[in-house]
């Protein structure tokens, strides 16, 4: 076991793996026959680094991550405005779901990070607690003691290293963490987005609320925190955790573009345990094994997660017969209960280009601004592209606008985890956010976008395979707008009719450019263009799906429960059914939550390490046997 030298990621498998062309079948084989490590974490994504960070921190265990992606060490992933060119590139899974019926019959396009730092290193870095009130939800109606929003705080602070920026609205550190290993602060807010949408906002009743990361709740509208460090760039799970210093310790390894092709079992107990991994660089390529003596830790995200189980024989059994996979556990919620955040098609205001960051989208005109960035840390390149956003109830009668005008048969019920806890949420931003930014403002012109956000759907959708072969990708049908209500499409119409007002509101009004008034749904600059007060909702259903999207937030599809009867794992995170495996990313959350997930996924990874470091202390002190050692077998 020695320090590393060259860079401390491993993409030869060779050097943290066994090759072999058969999988070991007992734990004796495998501890003494491969390469074996006391935690092995599948995916060194969000979750993933935090675990392999925090775990290797005991200098007496060993831990493997690996992870299919690559190094985060590019330009993309470290300046704040520019994740989007990472999208449909080798840093992205670039997935696609089934063609979504009520969506128009449109497949949507799902990117996901296929890099350290996973999601985290290709978001929008929006810092969001979400409501106190999910977390209270998770534990007191889905039974998950432990994980109410009193029990999760400690872990949010525990993350969290916030630096206050000049020139903002100051927030109140008490509720701020400060010692944290994940930086957190405040990016570039443009004019029109920090006055004028913001502005907007209050105009049609929405308070605003300088923190959104309290426990007095998350509802009205913000200048966003964001992941931020005091340079200027992203502070990913990666960057955060696995810092050079952590990538550096003897008692890490770091393996990446390699796959873990499933988890294998040692079946001759009277309980099937989790004892290796097995890995392939490329498809039908050499094969490689890796053993964890203590836990293997899936953190492949709510899309490979449930794969990563079901082609280990973890799964619904129907399904695993289906494709010839043995079932060791026939655990039927392993890929049931998706739950996504989805959108509307974005609201577009013509605005005065000098107000919007649209001319950054050419690479040219980009050049002052990625220099300014690069001596400096400042800038516009350090817009988060969420910049602000307002979260309310979409029944709440201090927004007439939601009601006055909605037809009784479309008025939405508020399913929010409590009485206050906002269903919708605005998202405002300075630039054209069209086709996942793919599509530009023409040149010269300026787009302000504004986009509600369904935050507590109904609809359940389904990730699963198409075969037994882990280089095909999952089956993900997030069944948008489904449900037997229609109270998610319910929810989206009061949301766009406050985004209309706020679109329409005195307040932005001066940063927007004037456009001749239609009432045409195929006008481009509608519904901003049309009389407020006469767009009817037949109108708006008919709008809305035309380039509706998702806000990337799948969770659930391995969640937390107290039965194999309602969920995948328990309330520690361990597989239902087998010993030594545990799932942790956002696959576990019981439900959806009423925001932006990484600050959570952080938490959860946070609270997990913490499990599993007490779980091994308190076995290693009762362990009556000598010659259970914790020590590295590199
Ligand atoms: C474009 C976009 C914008 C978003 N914006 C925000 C935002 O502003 N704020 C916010 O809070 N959230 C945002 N999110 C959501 C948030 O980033 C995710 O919910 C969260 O990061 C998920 O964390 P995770 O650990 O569950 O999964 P991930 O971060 O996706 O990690 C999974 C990791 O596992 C790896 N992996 C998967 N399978 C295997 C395998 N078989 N072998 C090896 N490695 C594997 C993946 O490559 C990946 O690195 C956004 C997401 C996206 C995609």
């Amino acid at each position: 076991m020695g320090l590393f030298t060259a860079s401390p990621l491993l993409s030869n498998p060779a050097s943290f793996a066994t090759a072999s062309e058969v999988a070991p079948i007992s734990a004796q084989q495998a501890f003494s026959g491969t390469k074996t490590y006391d935690y092995i974490v599948i995916g060194g994504g969000t979750a993933g680094c935090v675990l392999a960070s925090r775990l290797s921190e005991n200098p007496k265990v060993s831990v493997l991550v690996v992870e299919a992606g690559g190094t985060n060490n590019v330009l993309e992933a470290q300046a704040p405005l520019t994740f989007g060119k990472l999208f449909k590139t080798d840093k992205d899974w670039n997935y696609e779901t089934t063609p979504q019926r009520n969506v128009d019959s449109r497949k949507q396009f799902w990117p996901r990070g296929k890099l350290l730092g996973g999601c985290s290193s290709i978001n929008a870095m929006m810092y969001h607690h979400c409501s106190p009130s999910d977390y209270d939800e998770w534990a007191k109606v889905y039974g998950c003691e432990g994980w109410s929003y009193k029990e999760m705080q400690k872990y949010f602070k525990k993350a969290e290293q916030f630096t206050p920026r000049k020139g903002r609205v100051p927030v109140d550190l008490k509720n701020r963490g400060s010692n944290g290993m994940w930086k957190t602060g405040h990016s570039y807010i443009s004019e029109i987005g920090g006055k004028g949408f913001v502005g907007g906002c209050q105009e049609v009743g929405i308070p605003f609320t300088p923190d959104v990361n309290t426990p007095a709740g998350t509802e009205g509208v913000t200048h966003f925190m964001t992941f931020i460090d005091p340079n200027g760039r992203r502070s990913s799970a990666a960057t955060a955790y696995l810092t050079p210093e952590v990538q550096k310790r003897p008692n890490l390894k770091i393996g990446v573009e390699v796959m873990v092709t499933r988890v294998i079992f040692d079946r001759t107990g009277s309980k099937p345990r989790a004892i290796a991994i097995e890995l392939e660089k490329e498809k039908g390529g050499q094969r490689f094994y890796a053993s964890a003596k203590t836990q293997i830790i899936v953190s492949g995200g709510s899309v490979n997660t449930p794969q990563t189980l079901m082609l280990s024989g973890i799964g619904p059994k129907a399904t695993l017969s289906k494709y010839g996979i043995e079932t060791i556990v026939d655990s039927p919620n392993v890929g049931e209960n998706l739950k996504d955040h989805f959108c509307t098609t974005t609201i577009l205001c013509k605005a005065k280009p000098s107000h919007t960051l649209d001319y950054l989208t050419s690479d040219l005109k980009a050049m002052p601004a990625l220099a300014r960035w690069m001596v400096t840390g400042g800038g516009p390149l350090t817009n988060n592209i969420g910049e602000c956003a307002a979260f309310f109830r979409s029944t709440d009668t201090r927004l007439p606008v939601v009601h006055k005008l909605t037809k009784e048969e479309n008025k939405p019920k508020h399913y929010g985890s409590d009485e206050r806890a906002p269903d919708i949420e605005l998202i405002g931003t300075p630039i054209a956010y069209i086709d996942h930014g793919a599509t530009t403002a023409k040149p010269g012109e300026g787009i302000f976008s504004i986009v509600p956000i369904g935050l507590r759907p109904k609809s359940t959708g389904q990730v699963t395979i198409s075969s037994a072969d882990p280089w095909d990708k999952a089956v993900i049908d997030p069944r948008y707008w489904t449900d037997p209500e229609d109270n998610d499409r319910k929810v989206l119409i009061a949301g766009l009719r406050v985004c209309i007002k706020v679109a329409q509101s005195e307040a932005l009004k001066p940063y927007l450019e004037d456009v001749p008034k239609s009432n045409d749904i195929n006008n481009e600059w509608w519904p901003w263009c049309a009389d407020a007060d006469k767009i009817t909702d037949d109108q708006l259903i008919a709008w809305m799906p035309k380039k509706s999207f998702t806000l990337y937030h799948p969770v659930a599809t391995a969640r937390m429960g107290t039965s194999i009867e309602n969920g995948v794992v328990d309330l520690d995170l361990n597989v239902y059914g087998v010993d030594g495996l545990t799932v942790c990313d956002a696959s576990i959350f019981p439900e959806q939550i009423s925001g932006h997930p990484t600050a959570c996924v952080i938490a959860v990874a946070e609270k997990c390490s913490e499990i599993l470091a007490n779980k091994a202390s308190s076995s290693s002190s009762s362990s009556s046997d000598a010659n259970v050692s914790n020590q590295a077998h590199l």
